[in-house]
């Protein structure tokens, strides 16, 4: 069984509920049929899920939400549940962006839990994970990438194991311009591999995780994308900025994919 490749694109806090489903429209309109092992989804802010998702009716991309809360419903001001994303149309949910962890201190139990909400409400999960500049400098990379990792994904089923995408992001590289080499990407890359199949020892769920699939994500642009996407371990792309812009983000798909 191949890995599927997957490009993400993650606007971030851009983009009002109109814009956001006029540029969906337009990047599922310029892109029309995907090779069947080649998925694109689009992450806006909350506000503009459904209309996105109405606007990818009839089309192949998925949708997927940029948080969650791991409560299903209760007294969390400002929060939203799995259930309710679910009923916006929701595939995937990212979860633990540096970005989160770094304004909300999210840490990794809370990540765990997150994760754990999505699945039971049968949604995707793209985990992200990465270091931080004074990490790599201190040679810290792969002991952050192994604890984050492992305590991510402690516990969980078969069924989890089955939705989860991994997505790469040394914090140094995000909308800094500073995109990691391709061999340091690859080099993490496999190490996340390892590090899953060794969390998930047995029979089945052993198999399932070497069909992970693992995106780079930090400053990918369509001039880049497709040396990362040549990397054995490199199985797609989490986008911020180049992703804002449809043009810019359709040619990197088309770049990424090889269309
Ligand atoms: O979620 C996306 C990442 O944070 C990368 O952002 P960037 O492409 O702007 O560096």
């Amino acid at each position: 069984m191949d890995r599927k490749q997957l490009i993400v694109a993650n606007w971030k806090m851009h983009k009002t509920p109109a814009e956001a489903a006029e540029d969906a429209a337009a990047i599922a309109t310029a892109l029309g049929r995907l090779p069947d092992h080649s998925s694109v989804a689009l992450a806006p802010p909350f506000p503009a899920l459904v209309p996105v998702r109405e606007r990818l009716a009839q089309t192949q991309l998925l949708l997927a939400a940029q948080n969650v809360h791991s409560e299903a419903q209760g007294a969390f001001t400002g929060e939203v549940s799995a259930p309710m994303l679910k009923a916006c149309g929701c595939d995937l949910i990212i979860v633990g962006h540096s970005e989160r962890r770094a304004m909300a201190n999210e840490s990794d139990a809370m990540v765990q839990a997150k994760m754990k909400a999505a699945f039971q409400h049968e949604m995707g999960v793209i985990l992200c994970i990465g270091e931080s500049d004074s990490q790599r400098n201190e040679g810290q990379t792969f002991k952050v990438l192994d604890k984050q990792v492992r305590e991510a994904v402690k516990g969980l089923s078969v069924t989890g194991v089955n939705s989860l995408v991994l997505a790469y992001e040394p914090i140094w590289a995000i909308g800094t311009g500073k995109t990691a080499s391709v061999d340091q990407v690859q080099e993490v890359h496999a190490f996340l591999r390892e590090t899953l199949a060794d969390c998930f020892q047995t029979g089945l769920e052993k198999d399932l995780a070497k069909q992970t699939e693992i995106l780079y994500g930090g400053s990918v642009k369509p001039s880049n994308i497709k040396d990362l996407m040549s990397m054995k371990d490199v199985d797609g792309a989490l986008v911020g900025g180049a992703s804002l812009n449809p043009e810019t983000f359709v040619s990197l798909i088309r770049n990424g994919f090889d269309l």
